[in-house]
């Protein structure tokens, strides 16, 4: 039995007096690949914001291997092992691709800031790109930098909003193989929030669908057919 990594239970949050989790419940287990699909606004960079700590919960509970972190600070969740690559991207272009590098390794904690070596083994285009200004690159190299920021703490859980919006197909495929050889080769499980149905379809083992706040379908990747889709995911 795969043991579970993230759990989350009757999750509440919003913005002011505005709710926008209602109800969420998911778990997670170690080392799998989930997406998180919905149509515009219903709700899931919310919840990954409110896993974060960006946003805080105002009932339920979010449990990372076993240790409830639902009031903990940003920082410290960081530690616990989530990574987090926000929706469109947000490196800092003033600073180099180094420097953005560097900040990411303020996640582990540790006053060692150093690039570890095998971060361009999966990010070779990085390497001679170090002294670049991250605002010069590419959307496609933008988010390598911001994927390969979140793997300088150390994640066991990464929770990345939109990896492959505004990024052109050659270059989504490429994403997709790094995030594939991330899981595979180092264990890390991800929950994938995306609006490439095929793209999710291609990661995932299991889906879950958001409307108006709470998860209102879920199941094995094979289960996300045309009548979920038609139901759930299509604008009507
Ligand atoms: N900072 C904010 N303040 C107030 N309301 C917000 C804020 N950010 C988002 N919202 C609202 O919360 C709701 C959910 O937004 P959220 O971004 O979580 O949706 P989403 O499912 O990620 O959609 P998308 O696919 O468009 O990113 C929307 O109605 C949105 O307008």
């Amino acid at each position: 039995m795969p043991e579970t990594l993230l759990n989350i239970s009757r999750l509440q949050s919003g913005y002011g007096s505005s709710q926008i989790l209602r109800d969420v419940s998911l778990g997670i287990e170690q080392g799998e690949i989930v997406c998180l699909l919905g149509r515009n606004g219903v709700g899931k960079s919310t919840l990954l914001k409110t896993l974060t700590g960006l946003i805080k919960a105002s009932a339920g509970s979010i449990q990372l291997q076993g240790q409830d972190i639902t009031r903990m600070p940003t920082h410290l969740r960081a530690r616990a092992g989530l990574g987090y690559v926000p929706q469109g991207r947000e490196v800092l272009p003033q600073f180099t691709v180094e420097e953005n590098l560097l900040l990411g390794t303020l996640a582990r904690g540790s006053n060692r800031m150093q690039l570890p070596d095998d971060i361009f083994v999966y990010f070779p285009m990085l390497r001679s790109m170090l002294r670049r200004k991250a605002g010069m690159l590419s959307g496609g190299q933008q988010q390598q930098l911001a994927l390969a920021r979140a793997l300088m703490g150390e994640p066991r859980l990464l929770l990345l909003d939109e990896p492959t919006e505004g990024i052109q197909p050659s270059i989504v495929q490429e994403i997709g193989e790094i995030i594939q050889r991330l899981n595979r080769e180092k264990g890390i499980a991800v929950l994938l929030v995306e609006q490439k149905i095929p793209f999710a379809r291609r990661l995932a083992s299991r889906f879950f669908v958001m409307e108006r706040g709470d998860i209102a379908v879920q199941g094995p990747i094979e289960q996300l057919d045309q009548s979920v889709i038609a139901s759930y995911l299509e604008v009507a």
